[in-house]
């Protein structure tokens, strides 16, 4: 997916991925990360989730980042939030509340934009990439990460004959390939097919949703 496919999703409201509540399964399960109040999160992908208002008030600064300004400023417009633009080199970042929103390409960034971070929480982000860029998306993101690091990643898993992406399958081969060396732990899979009409419309059968604990040891 490049750049313009997700700038014209915006510009057009077509975000059927934006969710107007909070994860059940971000605040299930994040306590298994263990993560201390006080340690930053990494938000890849970010969009304008509101799973980063929550990871925010369990006392985590918020790192997001975002290709979309417009995403980033109806972040702040909906929520509430008096964040600013500000200019970090080459790049623009919203800042404020415990929240620093990258605006720019996730791929560009190094491990000095983000600063020290150990914990992140992917939903939506690589599932939202197709095969080539998900082989690149996980490198990059273990190059980001602090040693000792852990992720909180929510995928989809379905045939993915039976509909285009996005949102892609990510089997669970591939997600062990991608994640090669480090400790992989299955939270949860349920059968979620039932949740997404649109998804049945579109011919898909089956369709589960997976919470995955992925650690650097
Ligand atoms: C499927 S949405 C998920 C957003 C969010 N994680 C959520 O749960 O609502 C994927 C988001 O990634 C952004 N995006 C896609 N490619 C990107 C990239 N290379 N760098 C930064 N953001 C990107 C898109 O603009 C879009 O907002």
């Amino acid at each position: 997916m490049q750049a313009d496919f997700w700038h014209e999703r915006w510009e057009k409201g077509e975000i059927g991925f934006h969710k107007s509540s909070i994860n059940p399964l971000l605040t299930r399960w994040w306590p298994t990360l263990a993560g201390h109040a006080g340690e930053a999160v990494l938000v890849p992908l970010c969009g304008k989730t509101l799973d980063m208002c929550w990871l925010q008030q369990q006392g985590h600064p918020v790192v997001g980042v975002e290709l979309s300004r417009s995403a980033l400023q109806a972040f702040a417009d909906e929520q509430g939030l008096c964040l600013e633009w500000q200019r970090e080199g080459e790049r623009e970042c919203l800042s404020g509340a415990g929240l620093r929103l990258l605006c720019g390409d996730f791929f560009a960034l190094q491990a000095a934009d983000v600063g020290e971070i150990r914990l992140c929480y992917d939903r939506a982000a690589l599932i939202a990439l197709p095969p080539v860029m998900r082989a690149r998306y996980a490198a990059h993101l273990r190059g980001l990460l602090a040693p000792g690091w852990k992720l909180l990643l929510i995928s989809l898993d379905y045939d993915q004959q039976e509909r285009a992406g996005p949102p892609f399958s990510v089997p669970e081969k591939e997600i062990r390939q991608l994640f090669a060396g480090c400790r992989i732990e299955l939270l949860q899979d349920d059968d979620v097919i039932d949740q997404h009409p649109r998804f049945r419309e579109q011919g898909m059968t089956r369709l589960h949703e997976l919470v995955w604990l992925i650690s650097q040891d």
